[in-house]
């Protein structure tokens, strides 16, 4: 018993003490990682660190089978690596520092992304897109609309136009009506408002793409390969409807199958921020169970 009691003292005298400043530093370190994950999945960062992951692996394996000259080899890369990552990601990493210089950090985490992130689609906005969709594939009128769902969009929306307008089937309609200073391009819908119009997207380099689809389609397919947005392309040439989602691009033939294909609505966040990444193991925590 006194042994017992003599290791228990032993173990909490060996536990550091956590000051207030410790805590102060979780805090930040927190938010810090928080933010680097946010910016990784938000641009082409996230592929990138793939592969840096999968080198990454290939030198340990390499190290733990004793192959000299690879580690070799990747031990000298280690800086080129780095000069070549930074000439890459320059313009990111010119954004990032920009945003850093002029927003509010901490409102921006709590309360920006907080409403950005929670909001998700309604029913109606479902309708109001597909409605929409189908009275321009009538009249043959091209329409390009991508809807945000996990990943978030801003570097696009920043290539167009804002708009800020509740989903409607008008106003789609107007957005895209020929000779209108706001038809040519994407539009972003995020929630239930279109964010931006006149958008850039990437293009898809598939060669797997039929030689008929033009651009518009390409620009679909190419926003669908690097997010989980949804893509509705109303074809001007041929009034037809398609999807792009997850790196392919379908034809929609009703309405019906329309507004199905659109209303799995993205998980709704109940929590924001950094808790947003506790909410996140959790759930695969639970999804383990
Ligand atoms: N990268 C892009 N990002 C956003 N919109 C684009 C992009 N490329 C093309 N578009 C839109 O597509 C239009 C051109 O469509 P184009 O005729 O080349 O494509 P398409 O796939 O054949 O479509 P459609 O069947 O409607 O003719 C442009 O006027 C523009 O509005």
């Amino acid at each position: 018993m006194t042994e017992f009691l003599g290791n228990m003292y032993s173990w909490f005298t060996f536990i550091p003490k956590i000051t207030l400043s410790n805590l102060f530093e979780i805090l930040i370190l927190t938010v810090l990682i928080y933010e680097v994950l946010l910016w990784v999945k938000s641009t082409r960062a996230g592929v990138l660190l793939r592969g840096g992951m999968i080198i990454v692996g290939f030198y340990l394996l390499a190290a733990m089978l004793h192959l000299n000259t690879i580690t070799w080899i990747i031990n000298h890369m280690g800086q080129l690596v780095l000069t070549a990552l930074i000439i890459i990601f320059q313009p990111e990493l010119r954004k990032a520092l920009e945003q850093l210089g002029s927003k509010n950090i901490i409102t921006d985490l709590f309360i920006s992304e907080n409403s950005r992130q929670q909001e998700g689609y309604t029913e109606k906005t479902v309708n109001e897109i597909t409605r929409a969709a189908f009275e321009m594939g009538k009249v043959k009128t091209g329409a390009l609309i991508v809807i945000e769902r996990d990943t978030p969009l801003p570097e696009i929306e920043r290539t167009g136009i804002p708009v800020d307008g509740i989903v409607t089937s008008q106003l789609l309609i107007n957005i895209f009506e020929h000779n209108t200073p706001l038809h040519d391009g994407a539009i972003i819908i995020r929630g239930n408002r279109v964010t931006s119009a006149t958008c850039y997207l990437p293009l898809s380099d598939n060669l797997s793409i039929s030689k008929d689809l033009g651009t518009r389609h390409r620009a679909a397919l190419g926003i669908s390969e690097s997010t989980d947005s949804l893509t509705v392309v109303v074809s001007e040439e041929t009034g037809r409807v398609s999807l792009a989602a997850g790196g392919s691009l379908r034809r929609i033939n009703s309405p019906e199958e329309l507004k199905l294909a659109i209303a799995a609505k993205p998980e709704e966040e109940t929590v924001s921020g950094p808790f947003k990444l506790l909410k996140g193991w959790h759930k695969n925590e639970r999804k383990a169970e």
